[in-house]
């Protein structure tokens, strides 16, 4: 079973986009209409695969106004009901400022002149349950403690952090980003979190003005996350560390990302620009029996 691919990156956020459209794939019949968890994880692996963070399907939409149906699958074969750095790279791909229909709703696009892509992100979700927590709290203020020390923590000690969900969850806390490393792999999974989450790790340098790294869910520490941006400014706004305009500061570059006020200036929609890169388009030969270095069975 062959199916053509294009690969491309947000700010080093690296995806593999499958065109699952009939037009696109010239009526392949072989093409497949979906993919297994396992077939995800075979395609994402670095070594066997073709590797990249995420795996990105395209379909056609059935919702009036969109142009695209947009998944987005991680390495461990889960889905994920948003990615930033993807709905960029895909805009950046289809051309023409496609609107994608997506799990968390249509998300409208801008190719703007200079080559940047403007991708209105939803709004966000505050409440415990949406997020989601499994258990009632303020979302400003996570019941969360340092699950190991590190050179900046104590064992057990309180984490300042706060959640939401921009269609995936997210929690970012508001520590040194160098033990995202170490705490994100054991916050994914704590017990909070029954979706499990993206864990962000954010310095605020100034109102308008962050750093962030990001441990994702079912994917790892990825050099850039653009949901996880979205979702740390408005944290960080929730927190009134930061005004609503901010730029997000990750390894290989920033995002610009706004909060507008909306009606009852917390239900705005979030507006992200930033990079979208095409590496490269190619083929890839998948079988069941494609082997793949995971370490788990996907989609756990
Ligand atoms: N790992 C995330 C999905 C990818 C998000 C990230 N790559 C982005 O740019 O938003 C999750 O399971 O919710």
């Amino acid at each position: 079973m062959s199916f053509a691919f294009t690969k491309m990156h947000g700010l080093g956020n690296d995806f593999v986009i499958i065109d699952f459209r009939a037009e696109v794939q010239g009526g392949n019949s072989s093409a497949p209409s979906s993919l297994t968890p396992r077939q995800i994880a075979a395609l994402c692996d670095r070594r066997t695969g073709i590797g990249c963070d995420q795996l990105v399907t395209l379909a056609a939409p059935n919702s009036p106004g969109a142009d695209v149906q947009v998944r987005f699958f991680n390495p461990d074969g889960s889905e994920a009901g948003a990615c930033g750095n993807a709905s960029r790279c895909v805009a950046a791909l289809l051309g023409d400022s496609p609107t994608l229909q997506t799990q968390h709703g249509l998300l409208p696009t801008t190719c703007l002149p200079g080559g940047e892509i403007r991708v209105q992100m939803g709004r966000p979700l505050t409440a415990w349950q949406d997020v989601p927590l499994s258990e009632p709290c303020d979302t400003r203020a996570l019941p969360l403690n340092a699950p190991r020390a590190t050179d900046h923590v104590k064992e057990g000690e309180k984490l300042d952090g706060a959640a939401c969900s921009m269609g995936n969850p997210h929690a970012t806390l508001f520590h040194v980003i160098e033990d995202a490393a170490l705490l994100g792999p054991m916050l994914e999974k704590a017990p909070l979190f029954p979706e499990r989450a993206n864990i962000g790790f954010a310095e605020i340098l100034s109102p308008r003005h962050m750093r962030l790294r990001v441990w994702e869910r079912g994917a790892g520490l990825t050099p850039a996350c653009g949901s996880g941006a979205c979702a740390a400014v408005v944290n960080a706004v929730r927190r009134g560390l930061v005004e609503r305009h901010c730029r997000v500061e990750m390894e290989l570059g920033s995002l610009e990302i706004a909060w507008n006020e909306g009606t009852d200036g917390q239900s705005g929609t979030v507006e992200m620009t930033g990079p979208a890169v095409k590496v490269f388009s190619g083929l890839f030969e998948l079988t069941d029996s494609t082997p793949w270095s995971g370490q788990r069975e996907p989609g756990l």
